[in-house]
């Protein structure tokens, strides 16, 4: 497998490119040299329009407000006992237990918002006292063992993008934490081409399976906006869903089986192709975010590489039409593989931040048709030419019965291109004082669009302030039969004095709102430390003693990752 690169500290984007700074080897909390910290301007990331529009909207003034230097974040010495290390260096060797400043930075938090201010402004205290890489199932169960013997908490750490805290290495017992990562762990173990599975380590990447499996025609096709840098392990642990998951299926439906090494022992879990031995305790090991155990291998499901993809835009009149579209796909069985349903706001955003000829057209052509304030769809086939042709013929008659007009090509290619590009335009929304973050429901077609509005409105009562309101861009991401999910961006200008308090509030409002309008805590971003004071209102008190005594009988020293999932 080729080398994979590590993330960025202060952001988003491969280690050592454009944002990223060395840091010297030094003592444990002492400061290293800064060599590099490029920054691409706003300009170059959003048109003049786009900006403009967001400072009229958000009452925001650009400014610079850049991190501080890597070398000047603050971490407190390693609180990794010397015989404790020696243990781990004893049964990990000395290569694969580091204390040393760079990998315990690297290993800091995730790549949440809060996560990202925490770390432009210089506070890494959530960072693990020392890094270690176990190399096979059973080298991760008995370091596991030997966590709960010498009380150090393990936090299983994949591609580090969690988005929900899922790294922070909270303990109640406050006791030092290792960051288990995965990296050694990223080969392909196994390809049955005839039964189309994959068997893999947790560390591998999209990126890196897609090549492998191209080789041999196959294709996994999990393609989350995290794609360059999560891994199969994390995917897992998070039951993340894929740009095209609405056609192939969630990540959890791509599990055949996998291992999970507790310090109680290994579980070996699924049974492809499917069993009726009982309930299927391959569900608890999915979205157990290392609270349970690490997953040190996976079999998955594979296809044939698609010999055809087919991407395209349309237009709703209103967003209540384009979720009506929406349902008759799914009721009729004809939805696509990827679907994205834009509401009025996101779109104007949308449409102002294209730039080109082609933009200004669609622009032009829009407002003629009387759909300027209009949806746009973004829809994705893929797979045998004759199939994608055939499903795509039977899907356009049933969006244009529901009063869609279809764009073209253009925009729906526009999209593939630019799939992966939001995170790194993120990091320079927030140089220039912006608040950007995303949260993620789901809910039923009957109860969507009370909880869209709910989220909405919540978010525009916490974070309006001395007459500025935020910006509330949401999406229609996955459709289900029985509903969809919905994906919000928002922003809005940062309170510079209190930035973390302010999207503390702004996120407990929402989720309030968006449970009591009926949509489910997460629907692929997972629990992490952030959600759990709301996991009970989803599964029940019950539910949550259901889990806490399977987390007893395999973590009874309670040292699996003890900040995430359950509440306290
Ligand atoms: C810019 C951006 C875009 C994103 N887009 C999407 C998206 O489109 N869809 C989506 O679903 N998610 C998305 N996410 C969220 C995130 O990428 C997913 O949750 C992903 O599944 C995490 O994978 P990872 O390998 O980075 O895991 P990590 O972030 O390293 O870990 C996530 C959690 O899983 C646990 N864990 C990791 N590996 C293992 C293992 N082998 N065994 C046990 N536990 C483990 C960790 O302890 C942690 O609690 C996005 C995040 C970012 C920052």
């Amino acid at each position: 497998m080729p080398e994979q690169p590590q993330l960025t500290i202060q952001g988003w984007g491969p280690a050592a490119g454009p944002r990223d700074a060395t840091v010297a080897r030094g003592a444990d909390g002492g400061p290293g040299s800064l060599e590099l910290t490029a920054f691409p301007d706003l300009a170059e990331v959003l048109p003049k329009a786009a900006r403009r529009h967001l400072a009229r909207e958000l009452g925001w003034t650009p400014r610079r407000t850049p991190p501080v230097p890597v070398a000047d974040i603050r971490l407190a010495p390693s609180r990794l006992a010397e015989d404790c290390r020696l243990r781990l260096v004893e049964l990990l060797g000395d290569e694969h237990v580091s204390t040393d400043r760079e990998a315990r930075l690297r290993h800091a938090g995730g790549k949440s918002y809060l996560d990202l201010l925490r770390r432009r402004e210089g506070d890494a205290s959530d960072a693990p006292d020392a890094v270690v890489q176990p190399g096979s199932t059973e080298e991760t169960a008995a370091l596991l063992a030997l966590c709960s013997e010498i009380g150090v908490v393990a936090v299983p750490f994949g591609g580090g993008t969690s988005v929900v805290g899922g790294l922070s290495g909270v303990d109640a017992d406050d006791r030092p934490s290792v960051s288990v990562d995965l990296g050694r762990m990223a080969s392909v173990h196994a390809l049955d081409v005839a039964s189309s599975l994959v068997t893999v380590g947790p560390g591998v990447r999209g990126p890196a399976l897609e090549e492998h499996l191209g080789r041999h025609g196959l294709s996994l096709g999990h393609t989350p906006q995290s794609w360059e840098f999560a891994t199969m392990g994390g995917y897992a642990a998070t039951r993340s869903a894929g740009q095209a998951s609405t056609g192939i299926g969630r990540f959890d439906d791509l599990v055949a089986g996998l291992t999970l090494a507790t310090p109680s022992g290994v579980l070996e879990l699924g049974s492809p192709p499917a069993s009726a031995a009982g309930p299927d305790l391959l569900g608890l090991a999915l979205g157990s975010e290392g609270a349970l155990g690490v997953i040190t291998e996976l079999t998955l499901r594979v296809r044939p590489e698609p010999r055809a993809r087919h991407h395209e835009g349309w237009s709703f009149r209103s967003w209540e039409a384009g979720l009506a579209g929406l349902q008759r796909l799914a009721r009729h069985e004809l939805l696509p593989d990827v679907i994205r349903l834009s509401d009025p706001d996101e779109t104007r955003a949308d449409l102002l931040n294209a730039s080109g000829t082609g933009a200004s057209l669609l622009r032009g052509s829009l407002r003629l048709r009387g759909r300027a304030a209009g949806c746009l769809l973004v829809v994705g086939w893929e797979g045998l030419p004759a199939a994608v042709r055939a499903r795509r013929r039977a899907a356009s008659s049933v969006l244009r019965g529901a009063g869609a007009v279809r764009l073209g090509t253009r925009v729906g290619e526009s999209w593939r291109r630019h799939r992966y590009a939001a995170p790194y335009t993120r990091d320079s929304l927030l140089d220039a004082g912006l608040l950007v973050e995303t949260l993620e429901t789901a809910a039923t077609w009957t109860a969507l669009p009370t909880v869209h509005a709910a989220v909405r409105e919540a978010l525009r009562t916490s974070l309006g302030r001395r007459g500025k309101q935020p910006l509330v861009l949401t999406h229609v991401s996955h459709v289900y039969p029985t509903g969809a999910s919905l994906y919000v961006t928002v922003l809005a200008d940062r309170d510079d004095a209190l930035p973390i308090q302010q999207w503390l509030s702004a996120k407990r409002a929402a989720t309030d709102a968006l449970l009591a309008a009926g949509g489910t805590l997460t629907h692929h971003h997972a629990v992490g430390a952030d959600h759990r004071p709301w996991l009970e209102r989803e599964i029940g008190a019950l539910g949550v003693e259901v889990l806490r005594a399977v987390k007893q009988r395999l973590d009874p020293q309670d040292v699996c990752n003890p900040g995430v999932l359950l509440p306290d």
